[in-house]
Formats: C-alpha cells, sequence, structure tokens
C-alpha cells in the first residue's frame, strides 16, 4: 500500500458509509475521470476518517446515511482543475455551473486552488434516508444543476437543494432553497459539525476537519 502513514481507506473503517467518487469518472464538472483518480476510493487521514464514522452513526440513529462524493484529492488532480478552468470554452455544457462562466470557478469560490482535499480532512458529502437504494448517475439528462429535484439525476432521496458540484448560489449553505432542502441541509450540517468539521459558506456538501494540523498537500494517486 503507498499510502502514507497515519491515512486511511474510509471503507476500512467505515463500511456503511456510500462511496462515489465522482472524479473517478465521467460524470463531474469536467466531463472526464481526473487524473490521480485511478480508483474510485475515499482516502483520508485517520483524524477525518475517524470523525466521519461518529458523523455516520449520528445519522444511521436518526435513520439517515452518508455518501461521499470526494475525500484526498490528490495535488496534480487540483493542477488539473485550474487547466481546466484556464481553458474557459463558451460552448460548455453548463450543466455544472448553469450560471458561471468556467474561467470564474476558482474566483467565485467554488473551486480551490489549494485545496483541504489535498492535505486528507476535507470531505464533499451528502445524506440519504438509510434504507434508500443506491444510486451513482452517470449522466445529467436535464440542462442545470439547480433544476427542481424531481427533473434532477437521483443522488439520493433526499432533495438537498442542488445536486453535488453545482456551482451555482443555490449551493450556498444558506441559500433560500426548498423548506425540505433547508431541513436536509441542516441535518447533515449538524452531524458534521457535532464531529469537529465545519461547512463552507459557499457549497452545502463541502467540510473539513478543524482541529489536526493540515500539513503539506500530498500527490499519491488513487489506486
Ligand atoms: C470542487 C468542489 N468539490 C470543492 O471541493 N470545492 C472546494 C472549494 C475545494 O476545491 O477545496
Ligand atoms: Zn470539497
Amino acid at each position: 500500500e503507498d499510502m502514507p502513514d497515519g491515512w486511511v481507506r474510509l471503507d476500512e473503517v467505515a463500511p456503511g458509509i456510500v462511496q462515489d467518487i465522482r472524479y473517478a469518472r465521467a460524470f463531474n464538472f469536467t466531463g472526464a475521470p481526473v487524473p490521480g483518480y485511478g480508483a474510485p476510493v475515499c482516502v483520508l487521514r485517520r483524524e477525518a476518517a475517524v470523525a466521519l464514522t461518529r458523523v455516520e452513526a449520528r445519522l444511521r440513529a436518526d435513520g439517515f446515511r452518508l455518501t461521499v462524493f470526494d475525500c484526498y484529492r490528490p495535488a496534480r488532480a487540483v493542477a488539473a482543475f485550474m487547466d481546466w478552468v484556464a481553458a474557459d470554452d463558451p460552448r460548455d455544457e453548463v450543466y455544472f455551473h448553469p450560471d458561471v462562466a468556467r474561467g470564474a470557478l476558482v474566483a467565485e469560490g467554488y473551486i480551490a486552488r489549494r485545496s483541504s482535499h489535498s492535505v486528507g480532512l476535507a470531505v464533499d458529502v451528502g445524506l440519504d434516508r438509510a434504507d434508500a437504494p443506491v444510486s451513482r448517475p452517470e449522466t445529467a439528462g436535464v440542462a442545470r444543476c439547480d433544476a427542481p429535484f424531481a427533473e434532477r439525476p437521483r443522488e439520493s432521496m433526499l432533495d438537498m437543494g442542488t445536486a453535488f458540484d453545482c456551482f451555482s448560489p443555490r449551493s450556498a449553505a444558506d441559500a433560500a432553497v426548498s423548506a425540505a432542502a433547508r431541513a436536509h441541509r441542516a441535518r447533515l450540517a449538524a452531524a458534521m459539525e457535532a464531529e469537529g468539521f465545519a461547512g463552507y459558506a459557499a457549497e452545502w456538501w463541502h467540510f473539513r476537519l478543524t482541529g489536526p494540523e493540515a500539513g503539506a498537500a500530498m500527490d499519491f494517486p488513487l489506486r
């Protein structure tokens, strides 16, 4: 195993957390698998993985479960994101960024030039009912990631107000989405915050574990 000491695969400590690692396959904002994602696996610093197991236990007690969409992100993936942003293309398919140009996504705070994902302490997560069938959508099938819940690809039985990685003002944690979506976001954030994670104002799905020192950005590939 070529992971550094102190890092773990999430499925070894929390097999009940659903993994849909989007950057390992094409259904993500770049439209292609991302460099460094040789396998769809969630790898984290041990502290973050252990904290997530506690979040999952809290949610399970109330009949819910977690999905992870991204965990450790190799530095080469962040570099690929920066290249993709710099290659701004007015013919973009805009499902993932319907109202924000590709070239503005870093400045608008939706994609980080130096990401806490690369130090193994950040996760992108979603919420579902514990008894829901697992669904890993492959295509958008609709023009906008902030389209009504019934029209979007099924990431979860629960409406979170937008899809994961929907670079839209409606993804802001306090955006005026439906009452149900606000309640689901609040439930997710409460469970994460109770176990030491801090949310991110622009994206309801992004959380970073507070406490441990960040350490260096890593670049080992996911296998
Ligand atoms: C790109 C998105 N999933 C995300 O994680 N955004 C934050 C800002 C990041 O890139 O660290
Ligand atoms: Zn994130």
